[in-house]
């Protein structure tokens, strides 16, 4: 038995500890044990419910109003890792910026990013989503058709099986456009498999997410040295969680080193 002394030469740090830490409570709390509690009580996914959400809260073919009720279900119900409002603003503006006509994303889920980019593509654009996931890429074919995109194309697949085929089986030359938000450990491998494929064009755009949380320390240091990319960081918070530090890795292809242009 700890003796009421002990215990309370303990508490300040206690109470520190909950302080410091405690948007990852949250994060803990939303994001697992909500989502357990939830799966139990429903017998349906995380997933299947948030489209359940939005199938009643959204118009149909409006994709705003789509994107809107996820991130009210998101913020107030249960946490999904949907790129969410403000990180999901600067992938907006950098696509309006770049005018893509070939976007590339791996790892849809829901379909929230998916549909969040198809509505800000020129008229004749085409976006490839990846996701290997047959739940989730359920799901997300369901909110991409609900958002009015049909000519989007959903792959389910990893990436590493993807993007070699790319070429050969979707008869793509380049992508413009890469936005990746798959898991972290990925990131670095295909990257070097865009490369390697020889898909990536001077100029093109790669937008990573979540690369100060959980964090792509490998990807990081790879594009750092690498030199084959122009790149920044844009600082941000995770999303729908304020308190804890992410950001967006921002990546311009600038062609082979020491050789041709890509
Ligand atoms: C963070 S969620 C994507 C969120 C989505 N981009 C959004 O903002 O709405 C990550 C998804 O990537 C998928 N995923 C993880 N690794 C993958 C891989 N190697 N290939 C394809 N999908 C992958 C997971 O199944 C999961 O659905």
């Amino acid at each position: 038995m700890v003796s009421p002394a002990i215990a309370l030469a303990f508490l300040p740090l206690v109470v520190t500890l909950i302080i410091r830490y405690r948007y990852y409570f949250v994060l803990f709390y939303r994001a697992f044990l909500v989502r357990v509690w939830q799966d139990c009580a429903t017998g349906l996914s995380r997933e299947e419910r948030a489209f359940q959400y939005v199938l009643t809260n959204a118009t149909p073919g409006d994709p705003d109003s789509i994107l809107e009720a996820f991130d009210q279900w998101c913020s107030k119900v249960e946490f999904i890792s949907n790129i969410g409002p403000k990180k999901g603003k600067i992938l907006d503006r950098l696509l309006m910026e770049q005018s893509p006509m070939t976007v590339l994303e791996l790892g849809a889920h829901c379909g929230y990013s998916a549909v969040r980019m198809a509505r800000c593509l020129p008229l004749g654009a085409r976006l490839y989503s990846v996701e290997m996931d047959q739940r989730n890429a359920t799901i997300a074919e369901k909110v991409i058709r609900l958002a009015g995109f049909d000519d989007d194309t959903l792959i389910v697949s990893p990436s590493d099986e993807v993007i070699p085929r790319l070429r050969s089986d979707y008869g793509l030359e380049t992508v413009d456009f890469v936005f990746m938000d798959h898991w972290k450990k990925c990131y670095l491998p295909d990257l070097q498999l865009l490369e390697g494929s020889g898909l990536l064009g001077k100029g093109s755009m790669i937008l990573a997410d979540n690369v100060l949380f959980p964090g792509a320390p490998n990807f990081l240091r790879y594009v750092r040295k690498s030199g084959l990319y122009e790149w920044r960081i844009h600082q941000a918070t995770l999303e729908y969680i304020r308190g804890i530090r992410d950001g967006m890795a921002e990546l311009v292809y600038q062609g082979i080193k020491g050789g041709r242009a890509g």
